[in-house]
């Protein structure tokens, strides 16, 4: 097996000196970073500091100026449609159809991606969607439960990687903690999670890796370790420490 093969075999995201500008302006700036396969990882960074960008570039809409971004082993740039994919993205606000129910929802889109109706159910109890709520429309959902029905979706696709932008704004602290044992119970199933944050508390419960970024540079990487996990007060010093993009 080649370094490259070994490399790729472990790795579900990889970002390799990525540039992206805007007017002149570098928004991402020889950003590197590697997130394996069945990882969960936080980005974490202030107002502007590029995290939506990153995910941007992982999608494919973002131009880049230098660089090389690849899921799954795919060069998104050489092969768009193959690396989205493998990817689910699940914005802050999740649009789903309002006036369907949730079961509705997942057989609908899941037809328009050519694949089968058969994993809804499974897909749902696995991301703990109360069951009398499957029949009923998504307009009533609170946020927490239409982005259980995003998941869902990604679950039943089964799509390796899930990007999950700003996941808990907006979530009330029970909510919270039950979408973070949801992200845990994926990573059980060897789903990836990448996701940016502003919930320092959050990534601490549930990620393995936390990487700052600062200006379009990852500033510090830390992981969790063992049942401590991770230092809060360290993280929130780190935290404080990014500053907001000029
Ligand atoms: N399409 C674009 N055109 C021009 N500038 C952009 C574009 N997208 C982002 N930017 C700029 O790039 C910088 C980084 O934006 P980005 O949305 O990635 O930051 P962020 O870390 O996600 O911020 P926040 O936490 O506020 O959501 C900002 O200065 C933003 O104005």
């Amino acid at each position: 097996m080649t370094k490259t093969s070994a490399i790729t075999d472990t790795t579900a995201l990889e970002l390799t000196d990525v540039t992206v500008r805007y007017q002149a302006t570098d928004v991402l700036q020889g950003l590197s970073l590697r997130v394996r396969r069945g990882e969960i990882y936080a980005l974490l960074g202030g107002n502007g500091a590029g995290k939506s960008t990153t995910i941007n570039a992982l999608l494919g809409f973002a131009p880049l100026a230098a660089g090389r971004v690849r899921v799954c082993g795919i060069d998104v740039a050489a092969d768009v449609l193959a690396a989205r994919a493998a990817l689910a993205y699940v914005p802050e606000n999740v649009a789903l159809y309002e006036h369907l129910s949730a079961r509705e929802n997942l057989a609908y889109f899941l037809g328009l991606a050519g694949a089968g109706s058969g994993g809804i159910d499974a897909a749902l109890t696995t991301v703990g969607l109360a069951q009398e709520a499957w029949q009923r429309r998504l307009a009533g959902y609170s946020k927490g439960m239409r982005q259980k029905v995003a998941i869902a979706l990604a679950l039943a696709r089964a799509v390796p990687v899930l990007l999950l932008d700003e996941p808990t704004t907006g979530l009330d602290p029970q909510a919270t903690s039950e979408f973070n044992r949801m992200l845990q119970e994926l990573r059980g199933q060897g789903v990836t999670v990448f996701m940016v944050t502003h919930d320092l508390l959050g990534a601490a419960e549930v990620a393995d890796r936390i990487g700052f970024l600062d200006r379009g540079r990852i500033v510090q990487e830390l992981a969790a370790e063992g049942a401590a996990r991770f230092d809060v007060q360290a993280l929130y010093a780190r935290y404080a420490g990014t500053r907001r993009a000029a």
